[in-house]
């Protein structure tokens, strides 16, 4: 199926439609079942190709020397503890895939999604939604009790949102404060299928994955196991 298709420009969600957009903080959106059962598989059937692209899935290491239990690959822009790099210069110096442009239509689609037509209404976030173009995307992969503590996306230059997309395990999204990363956070549960926008008031709040359910990828998304999530960014780069 091509990617017009499975991304029209209107999407058409009838299995969907009762789950309604959540506000979880101010600039911070949930909405459930987001992505069709059939878009989640196409978009597995992509991160497949991904990871046999030119850089490989990594854990990355930080600084101290703590190595993540997280595995990912980057579109557009390579993140690095803190940079963006066209090279993955601390995996094997290759450039990275090019952000693709269904994922710039689907990005915006997300922020009009929760910005606009049924989240947050407020005119200072709907004017984030109007050319939205994301030119990085982190994409991701959770297994064998993989996690990620609670952090800031902060090396980005801009303040637009962040777009996440969940595909695979549930888990449990810590969405917290923009002062400190302890008390006062929300937990929400990430499914499959599900879309979370951060901007705004909300778009330097501390977050993280505490966990992932074991065994609970929905038959039909094309992972029977693991968990795939993307964040889409604007880097501010050129
Ligand atoms: O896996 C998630 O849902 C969050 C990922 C995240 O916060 C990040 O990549 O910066
Ligand atoms: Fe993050």
């Amino acid at each position: 199926m091509s990617e017009d298709a499975l991304f029209p420009l209107e999407l058409v969600k009838p299995e969907t439609h009762d789950a309604g957009p959540r506000l979880v903080a101010p600039g911070a959106v949930h909405i459930p079942g987001w992505l069709t059962v059939e878009q989640q598989r196409w978009i597995v059937a992509r991160f497949g190709e991904w990871t046999q692209g030119p850089v490989p899935l990594r854990a990355a290491t930080l600084p101290g020397g703590h190595q993540m239990s997280v595995r990912t690959v980057c579109l557009g822009w390579h993140w690095q503890p803190y940079r963006y790099t066209r090279e993955a210069t601390d995996v094997n110096g290759r450039p990275v895939l090019d952000f693709p442009d269904w994922m710039v239509r689907l990005g915006r689609k997300a922020v009009e999604a929760a910005y606009v037509s049924g989240g947050e209404i407020d005119e200072s976030l709907s004017a984030l939604a109007t050319d939205y173009t994301p030119d990085a995307a982190l994409v991701n992969f959770y297994d064998d009790g993989a996690a990620m503590g609670m952090h800031q996306d902060k090396d980005e230059r801009s303040n637009a949102p962040v777009v996440s997309l969940s595909i695979g395990e549930t888990c449990l999204f810590r969405f917290g404060n923009t002062q400190t990363r302890t008390k006062p956070y929300k937990d929400v549960e990430l499914r499959s299928g599900d879309l979370f926008v951060f901007g705004g008031p909300s778009r330097f709040a501390y977050h993280g994955i505490p966990k992932v359910f074991p065994d609970t990828a929905p038959d039909g998304c094309g992972l029977s196991r693991g968990r795939i999530n993307i964040t889409m960014r604007v880097t501010g780069l050129s």
